[in-house]
């Protein structure tokens, strides 16, 4: 194979040129934007999953193009590793370099990157690329592919794909598909196999019934979801909402993000019986929340925290149960709620650690148990199982019944990074299997109130935090006043911190009651504002709030 780098600039120039100055950087989801602008960005991320994936002497590279749970007109790329984790972050900064040259300047970028990284460029290469449902995600996909065939690499399309299953088909296939085949038969194979033989046709226990509204945000989770339906033997009634289908767009008035931050159900609701279990996914369903109205029709959600308790305190149940010794832990961020916190280490007694928001960090941490259990509060998570967990596991299971119950749930989990719809299903077996309806899962603790705001200020990189982000270290004299204002709150907390996907520095506050809440919110917004070079309107002082 001969391969010609000036082939790289000839294609940029002709089809994908940069035509947006900007400087743009890959974040925590990647590069996202809107997506007259990212044809560039494509082209150029198929050539860098190219390189990649020959640095990784040959291993497949996935390439994902989504922007999640952002609104229709916005498009993104993440580039996924061999192991189905986030790309590196030393090549998060050759991905950076890569986007932001001129395409005059892009051959030699090419060639330096091969050069530093001791590329052999002769070698083979394997992209695999999969998109949502946006309407100008097919043209993107293409940018993508052409990327990979300037460097003569091959490249597998996947079409319309959820995010968590090109994390899956990356892992299928390289590990020989030990893990599961690198096909969408497979992956639904997989976990149909594994639900149904949990389930093993027991579907209504004690007050678990098998009824449920899916919201599917309009995107590809809608779709997959309907996939699934067809294919299972009626082991759960699902009944799909915002299908994509018609005049709906994606993630409007709908969906997981929706859901969670306006603390209010989606878009197209059918009437219900109050209690009537429902869940929204996001735009490319890698997060999932829960959602019920009471009898007084108020609206409950239980979010990511709700779910990572549900799935710590089963699985640690199950494991005492085989009298088998496995390290079981639960990785939060600070956003969990402190009521969640407070249940699992001291009602269920499983260790809880915090890290850094962004699911990179989580995941990073829960690997350091023999079972990690790990959850975004915005309902972004899975489950991690250590390979000596999953031998010890499976050497139980040659006797124990409930060791042969945790084997198919390792089935059922998507362990590469959180998936909607398995951590839908693994929900749907806990309930069961607890005979559990929504009000005995919420009754498990309350949720102390809680708020978030968005403040803008000049620079938000002025705020510097250490301790998983709890603690602020910069403008010096912030974190003094902000612990004296929590101070005269009961169970107050709160902390900020610079966005890592947005131009804000976001302040979260939890007290007892709703009003201290939001007045802690306030005084801390006001806190940054005035110490951290605030732009814009001063905040308002909370209607609401007793003073
Ligand atoms: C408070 C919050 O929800 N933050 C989100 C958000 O990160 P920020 O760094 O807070 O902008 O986007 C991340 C990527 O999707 C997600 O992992 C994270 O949970
Ligand atoms: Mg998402």
């Amino acid at each position: 194979m001969s391969i010609n780098l000036r082939t790289v600039y000839a294609f940029a120039r002709e089809m994908y040129p940069k035509i947006n100055a900007e400087h743009i950087q890959y974040g925590t989801a990647g590069f996202r934007g809107k997506a007259e602008f990212l044809d560039s960005v494509m082209f150029r991320m198929g050539v860098l999953a190219t390189l990649r994936s020959r640095y990784r002497e040959g291993a497949v590279i996935g390439v994902m193009i989504t922007a999640s749970h952002n609104p229709e007109p916005d498009n993104g790329v993440k580039l996924i590793d061999p192991k189905g984790e986030m790309l590196e972050p030393s090549w998060e900064t050759i991905a950076t370099d890569l986007v932001n040259v001129t395409d005059q300047d892009l051959e030699q970028m090419v060639a330096t990157i091969i050069k530093d990284n001791k590329i052999d460029i002769n070698s083979s290469s394997y992209v695999y690329v999969g998109m949502d449902n946006r309407y100008h995600s097919p043209r993107l996909l293409k940018a993508v592919a052409d990327g990979v065939i300037a460097l003569k690499g091959n490249v597998r399309e996947y079409g319309i794909v959820t995010t968590p299953m090109m994390h899956y088909f990356v892992v299928a296939a390289n590990t020989k598909e030990a893990y599961g085949k690198p096909t969408e038969e497979g992956y639904y194979e997989k976990l149909i196999t594994a639900f149904e033989k949990i389930r093993n046709g027991q579907l209504e226990t004690g007050n678990y019934r098998n009824n449920l509204i899916f919201d599917g945000a309009n995107g590809v989770g809608a779709r997959k979801m309907l996939q699934f339906i067809k294919r299972m033997s009626n082991s759960l009634n699902v009944n799909v909402i915002n299908q994509g289908i018609g005049s709906g767009k994606i993630n409007d008035e709908c969906g997981a993000d929706h859901v969670k931050v306006k603390q209010r159900p989606p878009i197209s609701m059918p009437d219900l019986e109050p209690y009537s279990r429902c869940v929204s996914v996001d735009g490319d369903a890698d997060r999932i929340v829960y959602f019920f109205n009471n009898d007084s029709g108020q609206f409950r959600l239980l979010d990511g925290d709700r779910i990572a308790t549900l799935i710590a305190g089963y699985l640690m149940e199950l494991i005492k149960s085989c009298n088998i010794n496995l390290r079981l832990g639960l990785v939060q961020t600070a956003y969990a709620n402190g009521a969640s916190t407070d249940y699992i280490v001291n009602k269920l007694k499983v260790p809880v650690s915090c890290v850094a928001t962004g699911v990179k960090h989580l995941h990073h941490k829960a690997l350091e148990y023999d079972v990690g259990v790990y959850f975004e509060a915005n309902g972004h998570g899975t489950v991690v199982f250590s390979d000596h967990a999953k031998l010890i596991i499976k050497e139980s299971a040659q006797i124990n019944q409930n060791a042969k119950t945790l084997l198919l749930i390792i089935d059922l989990i998507n362990e590469t990074v959180g998936d909607a719809i398995s951590d839908m299903l693994l929900v749907e077996v806990i309930l069961s299997h607890k005979g559990w309806d929504v009000k005995d899962w919420i009754s498990t603790y309350e949720d102390l109130p809680n708020q978030q705001l968005k403040i803008k200020v000049q620079d938000r990189n002025v705020i510097e935090t250490t301790d998983a982000e709890r603690v602020c270290v910069r403008p010096k004299g912030l974190q003094d006043e902000i612990n004296k204002v929590v101070s005269n709150y009961k169970c107050g907390r709160a902390f900020v911190r610079p966005s890592g996907t947005e131009d804000v520095v976001r302040v979260y506050a939890e007290a007892s009651t709703e009003d201290d809440t939001l007045q802690l919110a306030y005084e801390i917004g006001l806190l940054v504002q005035r110490m951290a070079g605030g732009v814009g309107p001063e905040l308002t002082k909370p209607s609401n709030a007793h003073l």
